[in-house]
């Protein structure tokens, strides 16, 4: 099946990944900006200060991606930018960056698709406990209108959130992203603070009459269990309930899993609804899913404690799988194709996914909005030969394509990422660009193998990949 005419061949970024200017025309502190410069926090301290600098050199980079023919490009908006306090105050220049860039996109017909948050929160938020409180999701509702009133008359594409799995796991369950608590019932209600936060913004969307299409997105991570014991079947069924159930129910059928809602509330009285909550999820559905989709995992029974995995090459494995204590915990499948970073590379788990998705909501419009290989790239001659990466996307379109053969409403891909950038944990080692980012060589842009392969997929409409 020839994909669609409209079909939007796209790439995506993250602003902390790849903006630096961390302080610069009067942008406010982010979490991030805060963590990533406490000792030990991440591999070789690295941070998002500088990152590879995009903010300065956003017209370049938006040259190369209209020279590799990009038709829609996904990049998230820094709050911290806009409202250096998290809400009240507007920064102009902040706001000026992004009308810029959407500008500059437009230009050259590239279609801008906007994630309001990959997990860049006023530190001013934090301060007042963050998304585990009602006030931060105000101030994301103040947040997005601004971002509507500013943006809305020429971007079509909106998400509200970016991989809750990841910012609230990684946040309030292992502890290893901001703000580190390891706690899972203040995770629980951290996520429904959240939930709220997108439907307050998905009702002013409607409210403000925007015209476009707003979406959720969230990790696609189909599970197998390594044993048909009856202990790793149940294992696994309940990590599809709490990584698929639990974050995609209440933004695409507007309530919670009802028998896992029951069990959380029994068990630590969360989350806990005020007035009104249900309402409000009920009535803000998404027009959309974007679905980020790097890997499987295997799942076993797990009676020992939460565990956060680490790739071999011992850094901390950013977006590591965790173990959720006496639930599941994910295991190396002894058949799997395995990355650097131990993520098993498995086409035909985004095949099942779209389709269980389809399966399980319907017939909901899809982005994939992440796909990608984290590999630490080879250099050859000077030449950056990311063959494995070809090789690895043009395996997940061919499996892409599959689930649309089979009725699936998928209107876009976005490999992660358009240009090599920061990884939270994992400094630059990890690359997933078309674009090479040299940095010994003041952040000089390269282009790579990929970069001209990805040009003839996108000119063939996906016919030679
Ligand atoms: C954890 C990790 C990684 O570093 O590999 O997963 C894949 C990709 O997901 C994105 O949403 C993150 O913004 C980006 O940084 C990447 O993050």
């Amino acid at each position: 099946a020839a994909f669609p005419k409209n079909f939007l061949w796209g790439a995506a970024t993250a602003a902390y990944q790849v903006e630096g200017a961390h302080n610069e025309d009067g942008k406010g502190l982010s979490i991030w900006d805060v963590f990533s410069h406490l000792p030990g926090t991440t591999y070789q301290n690295t941070n998002g200060d500088v990152a590879v600098d995009h903010y300065h050199r956003m017209q370049e980079d938006v040259a190369l991606m209209a020279e590799m023919g990009l038709q829609s490009y996904r990049f998230s908006i820094s709050w911290p930018r806009l409202l250096p306090n998290g809400r009240g105050e507007v920064n102009e220049a902040g706001v000026k960056f992004y009308s810029d860039l959407i500008d500059t996109l437009l230009a050259h017909n590239i279609v801008p698709m906007i994630t309001l948050y990959h997990w860049d929160l006023p530190q001013a938020l934090q301060d007042e406990g963050g998304w585990e409180v009602r006030s931060t999701a105000l101030a994301f509702e103040e947040y997005a209108r601004l971002c509507y009133s500013r943006y809305g008359d020429r971007v079509k594409l909106w998400a509200t959130f970016n991989e809750t799995i990841v910012f609230i796991g990684h946040g309030y369950i292992t502890g290893s992203h901001p703000p580190s608590v390891r706690d899972p019932a203040r995770a629980i209600q951290a996520c429904h603070q959240v939930f709220i936060a997108h439907a307050l913004a998905v009702k002013a969307f409607h409210e403000m009459n925007i015209q476009g299409d707003i979406g959720f997105v969230n990790v696609l991570q189909p599970h197998t269990a390594l044993t048909s014991s009856p202990e790793d079947r149940i294992a696994t069924e309940l990590a599809d309930a709490i990584h698929t159930h639990w974050l995609y129910d209440p933004v695409l059928k507007g309530h919670y899993p009802e028998a896992l809602l029951a069990q959380t509330q029994a068990l630590w009285d969360v989350p806990r609804f005020e007035p009104g909550d249900d309402e409000l999820l009920r009535n803000n559905i998404c027009d959309f899913i974007g679905l980020n989709y790097y890997r499987r995992e295997t799942v076993v029974a797990n009676p020992g404690d939460t565990q956060i995995a680490s790739n071999h090459n011992g850094e901390p494995n950013s977006g590591a799988e965790f173990g959720f204590k006496d639930l599941f915990k994910f295991v190396r499948n002894p058949d799997g194709v395995y990355t650097d970073w131990d993520w098993e590379i498995w086409p035909q788990g985004l095949t099942d996914g779209i389709m269980m998705i389809k399966e399980r909501y319907g017939d909901i419009p899809m982005y994939i909005t992440e796909n990608g290989l984290g590999a630490k790239d080879p250099i050859i001659d000077g030449e950056i030969v990311d063959q494995p990466r070809i090789d690895y996307l043009q395996m997940h379109i061919d499996a892409m394509e599959k689930a649309m053969a089979q009725g699936a409403d998928v209107r876009g891909y976005y490999p992660w990422s358009f240009i090599d950038l920061l990884s939270w944990l994992n400094g630059y080692k990890k690359q997933y660009g078309f674009v090479y980012v040299d940095h010994q060589q003041n952040l000089t842009r390269k282009r790579k193998k990929s970069f001209f392969w990805y040009q003839n997929v996108i000119a063939t409409r996906g016919q030679q990949r």
